[in-house]
């Protein structure tokens, strides 16, 4: 049984939760639930701090993990990231009250709140930056210079708006893009049962990211169409009752049904449907 941790609380639970029960998982009705067996799929779910994660998949205890990308490189741990979800988007940054930084030299000498003690410390190291020290807070991290224990912070942006609240300004470049991501241990041979997972959370990936258009088009603008709409291979093109005219079917980006769709009208297509995909495997 492949076992699966999986946040038990925080920003990445619910996300995650939703994401597992598309891809045809069993999940906890209660969130006190620290267990979970779904033996139907042969796999185990463990409901687990999402900080701790990437240190119980680093150490075997479990065989993979979703956990946040900015977590899995502040443990340090033995885990790789194997798939990233596309939900839990965060950046990473550096803030300081307002008019006070520019650029990530200006933090040599000076003290750093964070969360992300882990992260923090290796991204100065590679830039050869020398902070007055480290200060490792749980949360609140934005209240910290107020108080006077820091002179900069690191930490999670979503909208910016504890940051605004806080009366302090991002400096910088953004020390990284954050994400939901599966994890796995390093160096080891997948775990069985990995790819079977994988497969199916590529699937959701894909369910919502792409849409199915159906249009109908004229024999001779064919090919101009499914330049517009070349699909993930090769669009399916069939004849219709009427044979001057065929039916294209193919996968588009969702962000980009409208724009498409536009295009196709302008040349002469016409019946053009959306209908999203439910589930896929490519
Ligand atoms: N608005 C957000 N605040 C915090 N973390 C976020 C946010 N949006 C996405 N994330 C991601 O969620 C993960 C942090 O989750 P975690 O559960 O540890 O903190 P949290 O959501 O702030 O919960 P809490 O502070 O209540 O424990 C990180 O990977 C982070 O990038
Ligand atoms: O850019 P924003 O949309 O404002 O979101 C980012 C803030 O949200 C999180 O804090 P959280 O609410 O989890 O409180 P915490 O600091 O106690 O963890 C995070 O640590 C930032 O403080
Ligand atoms: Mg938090």
């Amino acid at each position: 049984m492949l076992r699966i941790a999986v946040p038990n609380k925080g920003s990445l639970s619910e996300p995650a939760a939703e994401m597992l029960r598309e891809a045809g998982y069993r999940q906890r009705r209660d969130s006190r639930e620290l267990v979970l067996p779904d033996p139907d799929n042969d796999v185990e779910f463990f409901f687990l701090r999402p900080r701790d994660i990437a240190v119980y998949v680093g150490a075997g205890t479990v065989d993979v993990g979703i956990t946040g990308r900015d977590l899995l490189l502040d443990s340090q741990s033995a885990a790789v990231e194997h798939l990233p979800l596309g939900f839990g988007g965060s950046t990473f940054r550096w803030a300081a009250p307002v008019g006070l930084m520019s650029d990530v030299s200006h933090v040599a000498g000076k003290r750093v709140a964070t969360s992300y003690p882990g992260l923090v410390s290796t991204y100065l190291a590679e830039r050869d930056v020398v902070p007055a020290g480290i200060v490792r807070l749980d949360g609140a991290v934005e209240t910290a210079t107020r108080l006077g224990v820091a002179d900069v912070i690191a930490d999670v942006v979503e909208t910016g708006t504890t940051l605004k609240a806080a009366g302090l300004e991002i400096f910088g470049e953004p020390i990284l893009r954050s994400e939901a991501v599966l994890v796995r241990r390093s160096g080891e041979e997948e775990p069985v049962g990995l790819d079977v997972l994988a497969r199916r959370l590529k699937g959701v990936l894909t369910a919502r990211e792409y849409v199915l258009m159906d249009y109908d088009v004229p024999l001779s603008l064919v090919e101009q169409a499914v330049a517009i709409t070349p699909g993930l291979e090769s669009p399916t093109v069939s004849p219709l009752h009427n044979r001057e005219w065929a039916a294209v079917r193919a996968m588009v980006r969702r962000s980009e049904t409208n724009r498409v769709m536009d295009a196709l009208y302008d040349i002469g297509a016409r019946a053009i449907l959306v209908t999203t995909i439910h589930a896929s495997r490519l």
